[in-house]
């Protein structure tokens, strides 16, 4: 399946944020910006958690908000479930009474995959693709930070998502850690449409096509 393009518009006027971008079809967007620039903001209204004053979000063919004005509600709002949208942030978010693979396969449950054996196999091979071959049955408490990021950034792709919300993903994780991660995420959203917010110049150089410069 092609990844879609994705052009999106907003304004959140009490967090003085306007800003419009356009991201090609598989390419790797970086949103850059001080603190406070919106970065964010943007990716809470892409993933469907925040309703901007106005604005609209296109992802191929399929608007995902349609906000005309302040003063009324969407035209078009596609609820958070249903937006195909993977989203990794900093902190793994792995459910700590499931072992890796479990985490693997409730991402790919959630976005509809079905047939228990397809998505063990699924898991097992993503464990592999991010670098945890045979580390499957471990809990999260017993895998380093980066262990367990590389079992968030499975989990989220494993679910196929159409676009991919990256919000400084590799911001917790020792010096040592990022570099190989970041090779990680650059393979596995090599042909995916990416927004990433980040505040490292390696991460964009490694991941980014192109750079969106936010000013306060
Ligand atoms: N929950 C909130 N309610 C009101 N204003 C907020 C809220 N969260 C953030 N803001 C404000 O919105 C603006 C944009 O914040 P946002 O978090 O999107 O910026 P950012 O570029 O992601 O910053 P950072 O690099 O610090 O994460 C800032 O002025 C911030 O103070």
């Amino acid at each position: 399946m092609t990844a879609p393009g994705l052009s999106v518009e907003l304004t959140v006027a009490q967090r003085n944020v306007q800003l419009a971008f356009e991201v090609n079809a598989g390419a790797t967007v970086g949103l850059l910006g001080p603190n406070g620039s919106g970065k964010t903001t943007t990716l809470l209204a892409l993933a469907g958690w925040l309703i901007p004053d106005t604005g609209r979000a296109y992802l191929g063919d399929t608007t995902l908000f349609n906000c005309p004005s302040p003063a009324k509600r969407p035209v078009t709002w596609v609820p958070a479930k249903d937006r195909g949208i993977g989203y990794l942030s900093q902190d793994h978010h792995l459910f700590p009474h499931l072992s890796a693979r479990e985490n693997i396969m409730y991402g790919m449950e959630r976005a509809g995959i079905t047939g228990r054996k397809a998505r063990r196999e699924a898991a097992e091979a993503w464990l592999d693709r991010v670098g945890l071959a045979g580390l499957g049955k471990r809990k999260p408490d017993q895998l380093s930070g980066g262990q367990a990021q590389r079992v968030a950034i499975a989990r989220v792709l494993a679910s196929g998502p159409r676009l991919v919300l990256l919000d400084e993903p590799l911001a917790a994780l020792d010096v040592d850690a990022a570099p190989a991660i970041r090779d990680v995420l650059a393979e596995v959203t090599r042909d995916l449409t990416v927004v990433l917010v980040t505040h490292h110049h390696d991460d964009v150089v490694a991941l980014a096509d192109e750079v969106v410069h936010m000013r306060r």
